[in-house]
């Protein structure tokens, strides 16, 4: 039988194929992606960090369970801390802006309103795909590129697609699993809808930095 990840992930199939065949994700892979773009993305990553960051420590002290509260804490930090320390590699302190574009706003805010406001089970489905899709693309890159050796996003690239990352990702599933597993038929039904609606706001991120996002007034 299919676990709730499982599940969940094959109502997301359509959305990681169109991932998979966005310009920020083929050039990021060729090497191609101009800086220009790739800056905006780290730039407005950098401040979608910040709120998810708070978004996990607040997942992490609803588990009931005291070992799922220390992933969600140390996740807080330590992949966080990761990311951040990329960060410093590709951003340019003279190019930082310091408004979140309107889909980082709307993705943080739909993060902080569902983990605040709905259920634990809810709160686990929304925050996952931050964790498998940015594994399922690291792993494609990897998969798929031939410029190992010459490509200028390649820390990006093999933070997503490394061991470590793939270990807090099986962790992360395994705690939604294991929590879905009691749940009722309603909130497995909102637990989807969560999922499926964060991985429509991981395409919109992409989506959104490549085409550099500006508030229309
Ligand atoms: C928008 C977004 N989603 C996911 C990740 C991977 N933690 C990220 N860095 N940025």
């Amino acid at each position: 039988m299919q676990d709730w990840y499982q599940l969940a992930r094959g109502k997301t199939d359509h959305i990681l194929e169109a991932i998979k065949e966005q310009p920020f994700i083929t050039e990021l892979m060729n090497g191609t992606l101009p800086s220009d773009v790739f800056q905006f993305y780290i730039n407005q990553d950098a401040m979608y960090l910040a709120e998810y960051k708070k978004v996990l420590a607040t997942v992490g002290v609803k588990c009931e369970h005291v070992d799922d509260t220390q992933f969600f804490l140390d996740s807080a930090t330590g992949i966080i801390n990761v990311e951040n320390a990329l960060h410093q590699i590709f951003l340019k302190d003279n190019q930082l802006a310091h408004e979140p574009s309107p889909t980082c706003e709307l993705y943080t805010s739909y993060l902080s309103r569902i983990v605040t406001n709905h259920s634990l089970e809810e709160a686990l489905a929304v925050v996952l795909p931050c964790f498998t899709i940015y594994k399922e693309i690291g792993d494609y890159i990897q998969a798929n590129q031939t410029n190992k050796d010459d490509n200028t996003y390649q820390s990006w690239i093999d933070t997503y697609g490394g061991e470590a990352f793939a270990a807090s990702v099986s962790q992360a599933i395994a705690i939604t699993n294991t929590y879905a597993a009691n749940a009722s038929v309603d909130v497995l039904q909102k637990m989807e809808v969560a999922f499926v609606k964060a991985s429509k706001l991981e395409w919109m991120f992409w989506d959104s930095a490549y085409n550099k996002e500006a508030w229309k007034i």
